[in-house]
């Protein structure tokens, strides 16, 4: 892309800061500095490790109905517009202006740092902050230039975040206050209303995952972590299932928890960071990120601390059960220092089936690994959102990540595809949910047992071991697996009740097939057929 049409339309920095009030410009302080910000502006409060504590308000979580695209004569034919929410040039430029006269009022913070860890494919994005605790996120989040590369640092993406901006819902087109505003073709994002801090971090990654698949580079929602002998893995998944939980482990070495870009070089992380969820976090089950997060400069959002001690509680979740960590990845003691890898020989796909009927672990055929691509199936449960019943959910979120991915779901499945065909990849579908029943009857499946059969299959060894057909959905699961109860392999036999189970299983394969009906005039007859089976359109085949 030409240097010219790259730096186009970028929001000019003269009139965002003019020169008369630069003296209220923050730009690229360091951890100490703003923490020190932080604290004297009143916006959170250290914990005895010096981490830093803020409460978001009203929003703890991502406000996915507030995001607009908008539309134009570039993005009109390159979004998913079913999955998107439009917003037109006009309603945009209103939105800009507005922002531009509220930060003319504002003491801001500017961070220029890095997404994307392999060079070729390295953003440089400007984070235009109005707190010091966001500019001290996103510094943790991102990856950090060196010193010397700050001097003529020009942005090709800008994010202006301004919490207590109101968007004015009949004048700006949007839907209520709070807005995350994305012009791709002007390469800004404004995001105002909300102080949750992971709406920078996916809107950068939603960027990423805008461009990328034009360079032939698949953006991936997942973690990723390297084995000792250098194989790499990676781990998609929704909001909840394990990213970031499991890509966290001693024997391994840690790329990333969270956005990865796959190219012809091997993985790349997008991040420099972590953003753990914090909620019940055990210093036993999860040794590396207790640690992380009790540290110097980790940003705390929404975590409660004792008055006097200032000691985290992570068992509390009166502020939220989003509760979260962020934190740079050198806060892990084996994390990767480049943030590369070579290509992956295994892929995990992480669901947390609060249904209790899918195997804790399951080998894919590429067939079967493009249809749970394309479904992206994980549950919600109550706690995670506000104003849910006793029932599990069913959430059918494409390429496990359809809130950031704006293009067609058969863009990005064609790249993995691909891919995984490539390089001969084995594909892996890993339950983290529920056993013995659904939500609310059964157990969660404990973190150690995940962690088990994560070790044999990224181990090479499951894969050669004898397994049984899935009589419902098709795949191959482990009849054995060392140290793990083989009764946790075949779910039906930790229900009480099996009938109940062969009916709890009927409804989720038939909630596969209503959701996977859009997707089918995209996909070869292979991927049909890795539908789950016993259901009429399928038998009429
Ligand atoms: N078997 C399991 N595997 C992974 N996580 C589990 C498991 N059981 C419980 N959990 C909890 O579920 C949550 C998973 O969240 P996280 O790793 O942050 O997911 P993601 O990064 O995909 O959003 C963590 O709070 C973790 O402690
Ligand atoms: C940061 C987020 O990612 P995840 O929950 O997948 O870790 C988020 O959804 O806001
Ligand atoms: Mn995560």
């Amino acid at each position: 892309m030409r240097a010219a049409s790259v730096f186009m339309g970028l929001i000019s920095m003269a009139e965002l800061f003019p020169t008369s009030s630069s003296q209220r410009v923050r730009r690229n302080l360091l951890e100490a500095e703003l923490v020190e910000y932080g604290v004297r502006r009143g916006e959170g409060k250290l914990a005895a490790s010096g981490a830093f504590v803020v409460e978001t308000g009203q929003h703890t979580g991502r406000s996915v109905q507030d995001k607009y695209i908008v539309r134009d004569a570039e993005t009109e034919g390159a979004i998913w517009w079913d999955n998107a929410r439009g917003m037109t040039e006009e309603e945009f430029d209103r939105l800009l202006a507005d922002f531009i006269s509220f930060a003319r009022h504002k003491e801001l913070f500017v961070q220029d740092l890095y997404a994307g860890a392999e060079k070729g494919h390295q953003l440089k994005t400007r984070i235009v902050t109005e707190h010091a605790w966001q500019s001290l996120f996103i510094r943790n989040l991102l990856r950090r230039p060196e010193p010397s590369e700050l001097e003529g640092f020009l942005p090709e993406f800008t994010v202006v975040d301004l919490p207590s901006f109101r968007a004015a819902p009949l004048y700006h087109g949007t839907r209520s206050e709070t807005v995350i505003a994305c012009n791709f073709t002007k390469r800004i994002v404004l995001i105002g209303g909300t102080s949750y801090a992971g709406e920078i971090k996916k809107s950068v990654f939603s960027f990423l995952n805008y461009i990328l698949p034009g360079k032939n580079v698949m953006p991936m929602h997942c973690s990723a972590n390297v084995g000792k002998d250098g194989n790499s893995a990676v781990f998609f998944g929704l909001s909840g299932t394990g990213k970031t939980t499991l890509s966290a482990d001693p024997s391994r070495e840690l790329l990333g928890d969270d956005e990865h870009g796959w190219s012809d070089n091997g993985i790349f992380n997008f991040e420099g960071g972590c953003y753990a969820k914090t909620i019940r976090l055990s210093k036993s089950a999860e040794p590396q990120i207790w640690a992380a997060s009790n540290r110097f400069a980790t940003v705390l959002e929404n975590v409660v601390i004792d008055p006097v001690s200032r000691v985290p509680n992570f068992d509390d979740n009166r502020l939220a059960e989003n509760a979260r960590s962020a934190y740079p990845l050198d806060a892990i003691a084996n994390a990767s220092a480049t943030g590369t890898a070579g290509h992956p020989k295994n892929i995990v796909m992480l669901t947390a089936d609060a249904f209790g009927v899918l195997p804790p672990i399951a080998k894919l055929t590429p067939s079967q690994a493009m249809y749970h691509f394309l479904s992206g199936f994980t549950a919600k449960v109550a706690g995670t959102e506000k104003g849910m019943g006793p029932e599990p959910q069913p959430t059918f979120s494409t390429c496990f990540g359809a809130p950031f991915m704006p293009r067609h779901p058969r863009v990005y499945g064609n790249l993995l595809r691909n891919l995984i065909a490539q390089h001969d990849v084995d594909c892996w579908l890993v339950n983290t949910g529920w056993t013995g029943g659904k939500y609310g009857e059964g157990t969660r499946i404990p973190i150690k047992v995940t962690r088990a059969l994560l070790e044999a299959a990224l181990s090479g060894d499951l894969k050669d071991q004898p397994m049984r057909t899935d009589p419902v959905f098709g795949f191959a699961v482990p009849v054995a697996v060392a140290g793990v109860d083989p009764k946790l392999l075949t779910p039906r036999e930790t229900w009480a009740d099996p009938q109940a189970y062969d009916a709890m299983t009927a409804k989720l394969a038939q909630m596969f097939h209503d959701n996977f009906a859009k997707f089918a005039p995209y996909v070869d007859s292979d991927v049909l057929k890795a539908s789950p089976v016993g259901h009429p359109s399928v038998a009429a085949e």
